[in-house]
């Protein structure tokens, strides 16, 4: 029997990344290639017109997959009996800026689609905040719809994650689907820590670490991390604007694993509520290693920690302090 439509949430939907997600919903790419789907798509009123073209364009790919399209202005509409929230809406980072120059204008869309999510979406609906300041939209989402279940509220760091597996297979001149179990953790920001200490490659002579294999600790602890740190700003100061279709792609992944599940053997980086593993303090949407199955994420528990580590998850720990203060300093 052909399964239901699963109703998914994209707002910011006329913006660069919209264009290049809801075609990949469309598809399949996020929830698999049997399951229908109807698109809400919401954006604000100077962007109407747009967002109408997007939908025109939706109808006449002729996607099998696609059982309807709402496109709204109208955030009540948009997000009522949704099953999957991306919140892409807000305003993206120009070059020269941080992230967090473009927290008052986005953390206040954050609040007040909090509640509206509360009230009008599916009971257990999953919600993944991409715009800017990623962890700290959510963080804003989750304080603002108390009745969302925390484990319901997550950021994209799949984006970084994605980067550092291809950074590692750039290097290696590898496949990138042979790596697997980097880590980010902390802030989607320039804090972020991009960690190899517990990743392995796929080889013809079993799975080996990634420190083993690349043989040049220098550039794991120095440039590839920065890389990666930076690549957000690389992107944007090569294109003019910010990643779109990595982080579409990205954001694709980080809702089919969760939804789907991860490979045995396999984790991913997600930004959760933290619960204080790792000695992350509690409160924050922090990005963590998990493992999915049945719908639920769940931290990767015991693995080691060194001195340089520790220092890095503790530094953009403190990142995320400051920004959720700064926050709320923006919201009263
Ligand atoms: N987490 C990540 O990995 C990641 C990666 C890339 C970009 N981003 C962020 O994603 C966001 C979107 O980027 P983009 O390049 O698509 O930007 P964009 O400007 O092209 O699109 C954003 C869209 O959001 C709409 N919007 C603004 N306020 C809104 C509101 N209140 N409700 C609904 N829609 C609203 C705008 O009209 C626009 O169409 C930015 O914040 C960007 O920094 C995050
Ligand atoms: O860097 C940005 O502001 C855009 C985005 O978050 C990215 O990582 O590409």
């Amino acid at each position: 029997m052909a399964k239901e439509p699963v109703r998914v949430l994209v707002t910011g939907a006329a913006g660069q990344i919209g264009y290049a997600l809801v075609p990949m919903i469309a598809r399949g790419v996020m929830l698999g290639p049997d399951q229908p789907v109807i698109l809400h798509m919401l954006d604000i009123p100077p962007a109407a017109e747009a967002l109408n073209g997007v939908k025109m364009e939706l109808v006449d790919a002729a996607f099998p997959l696609l059982k309807g399209v709402v496109a709204t202005t109208d955030v009540v509409e948009a997000c009522t009996g949704v099953n999957v929230a991306v919140m892409v809406g807000g305003f993206p980072r120009k070059e020269g800026m941080e992230r967090k120059d473009v927290m008052s204008k986005n953390v206040s869309i954050y609040k007040s689609q909090a509640s509206a999510l509360e009230k009008h979406a599916a009971a257990n609906c999953k919600v993944l905040v991409v715009a800017n300041p990623a962890n700290t939209n959510a963080l804003i989402l989750k304080e603002f719809a108390p009745s969302i279940p925390e484990k319901n509220i997550t950021c994209l760091t799949r984006l970084d994650h994605n980067r550092a597996l291809g950074q590692i297979s750039e290097r290696l001149s590898i496949q990138v689907s042979d790596v697997k179990n980097v880590i980010i953790w902390g802030n989607h920001s320039s804090s972020q820590y991009p960690d190899v200490n517990h990743a392995t490659v796929k080889t013809p002579a079993g799975e080996k670490p990634v420190r083993e294999l690349v043989k040049d600790d220098e550039w794991l602890n120095a440039e590839f991390i920065t890389t990666v740190q930076q690549r957000g700003a690389a992107i944007i100061k090569a294109r003019k604007l910010s990643s779109a279709l990595s982080a579409a792609s990205s954001a694709c992944d980080h809702i089919r694993d969760w939804v789907l599940g991860t490979p045995e053997g396999t984790w991913v980086s997600m930004g959760v509520y933290s619960d204080g593993s790792y000695n992350v303090p509690a409160g924050l949407i922090y990005s963590f290693p998990v493992t999915c199955q049945n719908g639920e994420w769940k931290i990767v528990q015991g693995l080691s920690i060194d001195e340089f580590s520790r220092k890095k998850l503790d530094l953009t720990a403190d990142e995320l302090s400051e920004e959720k203060a700064l926050a709320y300093s923006c919201l009263s």
